[in-house]
């Protein structure tokens, strides 16, 4: 017999029930529960899944997920609050020393909120230690410590240590470990796409740090967290990690059960994950901290997820190619995510997806312009007088037009087209057709084109 399940988020397609050990998959993660017969499993799964999370440990490759005790639910004191939303503040927002301080003041500027506070790292950082990695890869072990950005990403954060007022020991182990990764890419003259996402960590780990530590210094109980240790689980993709459904259970117990013990606030690191297979460090993709923000709000199924940028919203176009641009005050999930999709810096692409899911409203708003109403973005809104929403650049899209006059009246030939496609793992962005010609853009970052030419042959 075989059966669908769905434990927390995470769907079993197929679940043989005629056996003791029951044995499903779902997105590459595989799961195995000794039963002693299905009605006694499916009494107790109905029993975890009631109101019960379940526990998931990733060790290398293996994924258990174990039933939490009932014991285990988070009871709050009267006067203890709810955590109710998350804030998200991207690099440009925690810039300098300076900047985090008025983000401190933002934050606390809201009393009745208990937010999870995520953040990117300082802005510049990741760029800076994509280009340290680089050099590493050719300079010689004996010349890391000249290499400039290296040298740049050490004097801001001590500095910043210092203009906070905290002590520079909260980050000096990282920084000595970044010297000694730096160290190792040189060794090896090669810098591989995991160990990239190991370098571009440090940033997050910084900046979490040092924002904790600050909160903490002026007496708001704060608790730094790096992402990969609190149950953000990925896919292996290196650079490009998708979150895995098992990331929601798992975070929304750490992080709900550590609130209720201590009442610190969490500042987690955006932009990171934990391969489930490879149990290494990832990245979520530049600007990879907005799904972070997202990923937290719908597994607490807190209330809103506030992301913080230096903008006023998301705006009718890029305003570095139009500096009239304005504010658009709502936008749709879906509205938003094809902004994202097609090249809006503003969001991460992925990133709407589970607020989606989850129904929670994200709204965008300016930490340099806290007063400004921002964009809200939700599941419907009134589209009776929308025309044209926002404008989108996207460059370096490769056109394809494909004319046949064996199309007029055939049938299956799209079929054909698309499949060569998929074959070949390309995406597709925009698709035109009419009875003669299909017109299609596809990004260039997923493919070699002499080699899509190569395989067309229809
Ligand atoms: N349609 C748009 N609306 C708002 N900002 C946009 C848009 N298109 C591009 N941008 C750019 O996106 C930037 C904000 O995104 P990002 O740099 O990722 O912020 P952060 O680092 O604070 O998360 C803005 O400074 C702006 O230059
Ligand atoms: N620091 C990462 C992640 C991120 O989301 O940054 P920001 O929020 O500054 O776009 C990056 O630069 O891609």
């Amino acid at each position: 017999m075989a059966a669908s399940m769905q434990f927390y988020g995470v769907k079993t397609p197929e679940l043989a029930l005629n056996s003791k050990r029951i044995e499903f998959s779902s997105k590459g993660l595989n799961f195995s529960a000794l039963v002693s017969s299905a009605r006694v499993f499916s009494r107790n799964v109905d029993r975890s899944c009631k109101n019960i999370a379940l526990r998931v440990t990733c060790e290398a490759g293996r994924v258990e997920l174990l039933e939490r005790k009932a014991s285990e639910t988070f009871k709050l004191n009267k006067t203890e609050k709810k955590l109710t939303c998350v804030m998200k503040f991207g690099g440009s927002s925690v810039a300098s020393a300076e900047r985090m301080i008025q983000v401190a003041k933002l934050i606390l500027s809201f009393p009745d909120e208990k937010p999870v506070v995520v953040l990117s790292a300082m802005a510049k950082t990741t760029n800076k230690l994509l280009m340290a990695g680089e050099k590493a890869v050719c300079c010689g072990v004996t010349n890391v410590d000249t290499i400039e950005e290296l040298s740049y990403i050490k004097e801001l954060h001590i500095r910043t240590a210092h203009e906070l007022g905290v002590e520079t020991a909260v980050i000096a182990e990282h920084l000595e470990g970044l010297e000694q990764l730096l160290k190792g890419v040189a060794m090896m003259k090669e810098l591989t796409l995991r160990s990239r996402d190991y370098l571009v960590s440090f940033g997050e780990c910084m900046s979490t740090r040092l924002f904790a530590a600050y909160l903490n210094k002026i007496g708001h109980k704060a608790r730094q967290y790096d992402a990969f240790e609190i149950g953000i689980i990925t896919t292996d993709d290196f650079t490009n990690a998708d979150i895995l459904e098992a990331t929601y259970p798992a975070v929304s117990k750490k992080l709900l059960g550590d609130w209720s013990k201590e009442n610190a606030l969490p500042v987690v690191t955006g932009f990171l994950g934990k391969g489930w297979r490879s149990c290494a460090v990832t990245t979520l993709g530049r600007g990879g901290s907005d799904l972070t923000a997202t990923t937290i709000g719908k597994a607490l199924g807190l209330r809103e997820i506030q992301v913080w940028k230096d903008v006023d919203g998301v705006l009718t176009c890029d305003p570095n190619i139009y500096c009239g641009a304005q504010p658009v005050p709502h936008l749709t999930f879906d509205e938003a995510a094809e902004l994202a999709y097609f090249g809006a810096q503003v969001l991460h692409p992925l990133s709407m997806r589970p607020a989606r899911e989850g129904n929670i409203p994200v709204r965008v708003k300016n930490s340099y312009n806290p007063t400004a109403p921002g964009t809200v973005i939700t599941r419907s809104r009134d589209m009776s007088k929308a025309v044209l929403t926002s404008i989108v650049l996207k460059r370096n899209v490769t056109m394809l037009d494909i004319t046949s006059t064996r199309m007029l009246g055939q049938y299956g030939f799209l079929a054909k087209v698309f499949s060569t496609f998929e074959k070949l793992g390309i995406s597709v962005d925009v698709v035109a057709t009419s009875e003669v010609s299909i017109s299609l853009t596809l990004d260039p970052s997923k493919f070699c084109s002499r080699e899509l030419i190569q395989h067309v042959s229809l």
